[in-house]
C-alpha cells in the first residue's frame, strides 16, 4: 500500500461531522469565528492555517477540552457540546495527540485495551483473555500498517508515527466515528511519514472522518479529499481535491497577502465554491 490517496470507495461509515457556524472567544479574540464545515465520514479532511489561525482551538473542540460558545457542532446530526474528553470519546470522537499518551513500559497489547481488556469465563472465575488481547492487537495494528508485530514489546519500543497508529489501530477498533489527528510536530522520517499517512487512509477507508490538522500542504495533498483553511479564526477557502494540486495548497500556505489573494482567485474560479 503506498501513501497516496486511496481512490476507493470508501466503507460506509455512520454520519460524520459538521461545524454550523461555531465560534469560540478568548475574551475579545476570536479563535474561532462562525465557522460552517463539514468533516464528512470516508474521507479525510485537512485543515490548513498559519500559527495561529484556530486549528489547535478546532481540535480542541472536538476532542471535548474546549466549548464552543456559538454556532453548533453536530455529530451524526446531532448538535453537541462536551463538557470533557470523555464525551468526546462517547460520541466517538478519538484524538490522536502529538505527545501521545502510550504507557510506554506496558506492553503494546496493553496500552492497545487500556482497561477494556478481553475476558473469559463467567464470575467469579472471568480472566484476562491475554491470547485474544494479543491476536486483537496483531491483527489491528496489521490493519494499519504494521504487521507481524510483538504484542508484547513494551510500547515504549514503537517509533513515533507507530505509535500514533496504535492510537488509530485502537480508536478504530473501539467503533470511533471520527478521528482527529493533530500533526507531529517532532520531525519524522520518511518511513515514519509513511507509516501514518497509511494509518489515515485505513481509518478513512473504514468509513470514519477523519480530521487532519498540517501545517504541511504536500503531506495534506498527498491523502487529503477536502481542505478547510483557515485564516484568523474564520474559513477562508473550503476546497476539494479536484479544485487544488500540492502546489496551489502550498501558495495558499505561503501566508500573508498572497494566501487571502489566492484564496480569492481560486474561490473565483470555482464559483460554487466559498464559505460551505
Ligand atoms: N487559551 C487562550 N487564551 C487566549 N487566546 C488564545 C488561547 N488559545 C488560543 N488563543 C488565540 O486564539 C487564536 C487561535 O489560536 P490557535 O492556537 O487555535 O491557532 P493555531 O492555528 O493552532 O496556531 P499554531 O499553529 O501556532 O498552534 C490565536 O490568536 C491565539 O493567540
Amino acid at each position: 500500500m503506498t501513501a497516496s490517496a486511496d481512490s476507493s470507495a470508501p466503507a460506509p461509515g455512520r454520519p460524520g461531522l459538521e461545524l454550523r457556524r461555531l465560534s469560540v472567544h478568548f475574551g475579545s479574540v476570536a479563535a474561532l469565528c462562525r465557522v460552517s464545515a463539514g468533516l464528512p465520514a470516508g474521507q479525510i479532511t485537512c485543515v490548513l492555517g498559519e500559527n495561529g489561525s484556530g486549528k489547535s482551538t478546532l481540535v480542541a473542540v472536538l476532542s471535548g477540552l474546549l466549548r464552543h460558545d456559538e454556532g453548533q457542532l453536530l455529530v451524526g446530526g446531532e448538535p453537541v457540546r462536551f463538557r470533557s474528553p470523555r464525551q468526546a470519546r462517547a460520541a466517538g470522537i478519538a484524538t490522536v495527540w502529538d505527545d501521545l499518551a502510550v504507557a510506554p513500559l506496558l506492553s503494546i497489547w496493553r496500552n492497545f485495551f487500556l482497561g477494556a481488556e478481553p475476558t473469559r469465563g463467567s464470575w467469579p472465575l472471568r480472566r484476562l483473555d491475554v491470547d485474544r488481547a494479543r491476536e486483537v492487537t496483531v491483527q489491528a495494528m496489521a490493519r494499519v500498517g504494521l504487521p507481524h508485530l510483538d504484542p508484547d514489546q513494551p510500547a515504549s519500543t514503537l517509533q513515533a508515527g507507530a505509535r500514533q497508529s496504535l492510537a488509530v489501530a485502537r480508536a478504530m477498533h473501539f467503533g470511533a466515528r471520527a478521528l482527529v489527528i493533530d500533526e507531529p510536530l517532532a520531525p519524522l522520517t520518511v518511513a515514519q511519514q509513511t507509516l501514518l499517512l497509511q494509518t489515515i487512509v485505513a481509518a478513512r477507508t473504514q468509513g470514519l472522518a477523519v480530521v487532519l490538522v498540517t501545517n504541511n500542504p504536500r503531506y495534506a495533498h498527498l491523502v487529503g479529499d477536502r481542505f478547510l483553511l483557515l485564516a484568523h479564526g474564520a474559513v477562508a477557502g473550503s476546497l476539494t481535491r479536484d479544485d487544488v494540486d500540492a502546489s496551489d495548497l502550498m501558495r495558499l500556505m505561503a501566508g500573508g497577502d498572497e494566501f487571502s489573494a489566492l484564496t480569492e482567485a481560486l474561490t473565483a474560479l470555482h464559483p460554487q465554491l466559498g464559505d460551505r
